[in-house]
């Protein structure tokens, strides 16, 4: 951004004016002191807690957009839906100068508190607006220039506010650009999280389109109802009020919605042809996120649902690795015993795979296999995912209640991915229920006895998890008992086995061979996504063949398997590595502009691991 001069800037003078008056109403003074600040402390835990969501998804949003606007006068500030700041990114001599006018987290900057100001303007005309110098209400504010843009619910409503502040003119065009995009990559991050989510169609009618925060985004439930959608997906589909029609997919769309499952499940990579009853084709990626959940809308349709491409039994995952084999003689060891299955490794070594074939391979295969992500779910939803709900049991809950995964997975695998995330309160519960075999809905209703088996997941250490306090030593030990780690892809022997089943797998009707060099620059790539990525890296290379090749070569594999061709093979998981997976996902996520689904998608890696790692690496 340029400083200009702000008397150039065409401001909504009319939001300003009105707010001026509204704060004049109040009896508010422009020379007002600072409000009195005991007892924020713990009331921003509390609005951190009741946000938690939006937090955890901003986050990482706003550090992005604070190094593209990388200035040192600046700070990128979240607040919620009564304008108290909960979150800010900034600079540090900024930062300081900002805390001096209460410009900070637990603080509120509702119009009431603070007068005419970026945040609680926004709020009460629940639009953009730019608050520039004198315009500000109360005199010790009128240094700051500030912008802020509303963040809105899925399910409608505005949720918080995204707000730019600095001591020096922005160029307001730019920077509300700017703003307005990210708060649309939250609002994004929100809808393909909703609760019962199921399928996620991304859409536009030009294919250069999807992946950026110009695509229509709507997230279905599994019987096509729709959940939530964006304000760019309302545009392009030419209907307003969703959140209060809700029409389900077939009112929306001439394509069969089980057409459009049917594709999602065999290739989630291709897009599809999607027509809408207005007559607009669009390009259209659809994920199925929650196989469980996907059934066939209409019973004519039905089919039964194709399993995902991976292999089935513990015997499909030894391809002659020793760890491996090791892994898969011990698990096979504990089938059908009442003893619960640990699987660590990082990200991307098969562990949910892992799991799956267990469970295919025990006397409970007939049963459901039934997965929850831990770090998916934000902390407070957890229990009640688990455990299900009695009807009304808490605000938000559906009205008939829900039976929760516990129950879900009676008689069959619930597979707990993450355990290491879940909160400590909900770990003496867990153990609890292992113990006792029962389990109560939230909000009362009968106890229901349970049998099932369960396989618990974790890139972390939950040894090290405990030593820290993070995780009970109890439900360690009783979780531990059969443990079982996961090579790195690089650390394997059998990658090239593994890269020719992958390719088997991804294209059945048609062999596709490996020259010697693309070989070779496998074996020697770190893969820090592990199976996922070089799966991922196998379709994109299969896609980039031409109709009469049949073998990949070097110059079909993506990019960055290229780009450091000398590297001695393997790689130790070193400094070197550490340093080159940050520059990767660093370069990643620039690339995509801070699309955090793109950059996931091409790293090969799920969304939740990419906000780990930058997580990680923000706090470095
Ligand atoms: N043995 C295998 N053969 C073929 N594909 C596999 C195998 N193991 C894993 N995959 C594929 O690799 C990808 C990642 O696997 P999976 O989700 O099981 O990993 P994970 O360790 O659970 O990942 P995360 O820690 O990120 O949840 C999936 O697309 C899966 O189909």
């Amino acid at each position: 951004m340029k400083d200009i001069d702000p008397h150039a800037i065409t401001l909504p003078l009319d939001a300003i004016r009105r707010s001026w008056e509204r704060c004049a109403a109040s009896g508010l003074r422009t020379d007002e002191p600072l409000p009195d600040t005991r007892n924020q402390r713990t009331s921003l835990s509390d609005r951190l807690e009741a946000n938690a969501r939006l937090v955890t998804y901003a986050q990482p949003i706003m550090e992005h957009l604070h190094q593209q606007i990388a200035r040192s006068s600046s700070t990128i500030l979240l607040a919620d839906d009564s304008g108290v700041i909960l979150r800010s990114v900034g600079d540090q001599d900024f930062l300081e100068r900002a805390a001096r006018i209460s410009l900070k987290p637990g603080h509120s900057w509702s119009e009431a508190v603070m007068g005419t100001n970026a945040i609680g303007t926004a709020l009460a005309e629940q639009r953009p607006v730019a608050v520039i110098g004198a315009e500000h209400y109360l005199d010790r504010n009128k240094f700051l220039t500030c912008i802020a843009t509303p963040i809105h619910a899925p399910t409608g409503g505005v949720l918080g506010i995204l707000d730019v502040s600095s001591s020096v003119c922005m160029t307001q065009v730019h920077a509300q650009a700017l703003l307005q995009t990210t708060a649309e990559i939250i609002e994004n991050r929100l809808i393909e999280t909703v609760v019962d989510a199921a399928v996620v169609i991304r859409f536009h009618h030009q294919p250069e389109a999807l992946g950026s925060p110009l695509e229509g985004l709507a997230v279905f439930d599994e019987a096509g109802g729709l959940l939530a959608c964006n304000r760019r997906a309302e545009r392009l589909l030419g209907i307003a009020d969703t959140q209060l029609t809700r029409p389900p997919f077939w009112n929306i769309f001439e394509t069969r919605w089980n057409t459009v499952l049917d594709h999602a499940l065999q290739s989630s990579v291709r897009p599809t042809k999607l027509r809408c009853h207005r007559g607009r084709e669009f390009v259209a990626h659809v994920l199925v996120s929650n196989l469980q959940r996907v059934r066939p809308a209409s019973t004519k349709e039905v089919r039964p649902t194709p399993r995902p491409r991976a292999p089935h039994t513990l015997d499909d995952l030894d391809l002659g690795d020793k760890t491996v084999n090791h892994a898969v003689r011990r698990a096979r060891r504990i089938l059908g015993l009442d003893i619960p299955l640990l699987v660590q490794g990082e990200t991307g070594t098969g562990k949910e795979v892992f799991a799956q074939a267990f469970h295919h391979s025990g006397p409970r295969r007939e049963g459901p296999f039934v997965a929850i992500n831990c770090a998916a779910i934000p902390a407070t939803l957890i229990e009640a995912e688990l455990f299900g709900y009695s009807a009304g049991a808490y605000t938000g809950a559906r009205g008939d209640g829900a039976r929760g995964k516990l129950r879900e997975a009676n008689g069959g695998t619930l597979f707990l991915d993450e355990i290491g995330d879940m909160p400590l309160k909900l770990q003496a519960v867990l153990l609890r229920v292992l113990e006792t075999r029962r389990v109560t809905p939230l909000g009362g209703g009968p106890e229901e006895e349970i049998d099932l088996s369960l396989v618990c997941a974790s890139h972390r250490s939950l040894k090290t998890l405990c030593e820290n306090g993070g995780f009970r030593p109890d439900l360690y030990f009783r979780l531990s008992a059969m443990s079982l780690s996961l090579p790195a892809l690089r650390e394997r022997s059998d990658i090239e086995s593994m890269a020719r089943r992958i390719l088997q797998e991804e294209s059945p009707n048609r062999p596709v061979r490996l020259s010697a060099s693309t070989l070779d620059l496998i074996r020697r790539h770190p893969w820090p996504g592990n199976i996922r990525q070089l799966k991922n890296a196998l379709r994109l290379a299969t896609a980039m063949l031409g109709p009469d090749e049949d073998t990949l070569t070097p110059e079909h594999l993506p990019q960055e398997l290229l780009e450091d061709p000398d590297a001695p093979a393997p790689l130790p998981p070193s400094q070197s590595l550490r340093a080159a997976e940050i520059r990767l996902v660093e370069d990643t996520v620039s690339r995509h502009n801070g699309n955090i689904s793109a950059a996931a998608r091409e790293l090969g890696i799920t969304r939740t691991t990419l906000y780990r790692k930058l997580r990680q690496m923000s706090s470095l």
